[in-house]
């Protein structure tokens, strides 16, 4: 029994950190993808082993399952989401611990206990082996934890009965609304073990794909008029979520009166985003102005962001080179390093098919810093399974 999921990456247009805090905040896929491969042993395999095999980090980790079934309760085994216990996350620590990870990959430690947590949780004690491969940067804030929790719970789910899937479909194959909503749930329990305290857009919207607003836990999908190009920069700065979103938190306690104003301030940023968003476009003159708007939306919540504490040099200097050519930027995800969009209005796209010129300078600036651009495909679907795909 093999199975296959792939689940998209995001970039937030507004709203990251506030989020966490009840803000309204606003994400969309984008078409990179984070893919789980899942081979179920049968007798004939012969096998009695877990093996996680982590492609992006050359990692592979196995655990017989007498071992496992030992450090975990029998209880562990779940039909609904449930959270990690106390109990259970010391458990899966220990086993952690004796994987020796080297220093330099630390990181995919918190990203190997979602996996045994999700696993245990959902499969039980089955010999598979479970290989992960991602075109997502790692911890770059373009949600490749959410990516990596959704489609792990997706293929895991995929064989069970908590979900109807046509097992003999050929090619990728959705989830129902209704079984979504499991995927997206499990997923949520892997991210907390990740992020700390996720406020779950992340998992969300790569559950569901599009555009989505998120509140306090209610989405809103949001039909775009508007095609929005996003130039994507990689500082290449490694940052991890969980300390970022701890920092804020920490700032909030700090100075909690002053907090709540720049949360308030996020939060009317992502509703006028989602109205412009959402309203009618007749012509070129509204796109512009629109366009502009967004613009203003975007550095707006990138000062928010800055007196939240969450930037950095290299963030600035995407801000300031960008600025140059009169474009505007935000840094997307947790911040720290990481990742930054720069909005390309369709004025300079039109340009740049033309003759390629500000698009193609601001890449080759950028670049001079020694950061990555790409352009990825935006508002695209949500996870997908697919049964007839070996590794
Ligand atoms: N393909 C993958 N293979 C193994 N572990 C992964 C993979 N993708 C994500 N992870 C886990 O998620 C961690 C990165 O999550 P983190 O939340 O810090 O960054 P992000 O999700 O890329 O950014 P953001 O949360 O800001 O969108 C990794 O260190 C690892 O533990
Ligand atoms: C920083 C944060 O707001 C977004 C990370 O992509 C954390 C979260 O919402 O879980
Ligand atoms: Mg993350």
């Amino acid at each position: 029994m093999e199975v296959r999921a792939r689940a998209p990456g995001k970039i937030i247009l507004t709203g990251e950190h506030a989020v966490v805090h009840g803000s309204t905040a606003v994400a969309t896929s984008i078409d990179l993808y984070t893919y789980v491969f899942v081979h179920f042993s049968t007798p004939s395999d012969d096998g009695d082993l877990l093996t996680l095999q982590l492609k992006d980090t050359a990692l592979e980790f196995s655990w017989p399952i007498s071992r496992i079934k030992a450090a975990f309760p029998e209880s562990v085994l779940s039909c609904t989401p449930t959270s990690c216990s106390v109990e259970v996350a010391k458990i899966i620590a220990a086993l952690v611990e004796e994987l020796d990870i080297p220093e330099a990959k630390i990181g995919i430690a918190s990203g190997v206990s979602a996996f045994l947590w999700l696993y245990s949780s959902i499969q039980g004690f089955k010999p598979a082996t479970v290989v992960v491969n991602s075109e997502l940067p790692l911890g770059s804030g373009l949600g490749s934890s959410a990516a990596f929790c959704v489609a792990l719970a997706s293929a895991l789910l995929a064989y069970t009965d908590s979900v109807s899937l046509d097992l003999s479909h050929q090619g990728w194959l959705s989830f129902t609304e209704k079984d979504l909503e499991l995927v997206n749930k499990w997923a949520f329990e892997g991210e907390k073990i990740i992020h700390g305290k996720p406020s779950g857009i992340d998992n969300t919207v790569s559950s569901y794909g599009n555009i989505i607003s998120f509140k306090s836990g209610n989405i809103t999908r949001t039909k775009s008029t508007l095609t929005l190009k996003m130039l994507i920069t990689n500082t290449k700065v490694g940052r991890n979520t969980k300390a970022l979103v701890a920092g804020v938190g920490e700032r909030m306690l700090r100075h909690p009166e002053i907090m709540a104003f720049v949360f308030s301030a996020v939060d009317s940023i992502s509703k006028e985003l989602t109205s412009i968003l959402k309203s009618p476009t007749p012509d070129e003159l509204s796109l512009t102005e629109k366009e502009e708007k967004i613009e203003e939306l975007m550095e707006m919540n990138q000062g928010l962001l800055q007196s939240m504490g969450v930037s950095h040099a290299t963030i600035e200097t995407v801000l300031r080179t960008t600025l140059k050519y009169k474009l505007a930027s935000k840094l997307t995800g947790a911040g720290g390093g990481g990742c930054v969009l720069t909005l390309l209005p369709t004025c300079i796209l039109f340009i740049y098919l033309l003759s390629g010129t500000i698009v193609d300078k601001v890449i080759a600036e950028l670049e001079s810093c020694g950061f990555q651009c790409f352009i990825a495909g935006i508002g695209g679907g949500g996870v997908e399974v697919n049964f007839a795909m070996s590794s």
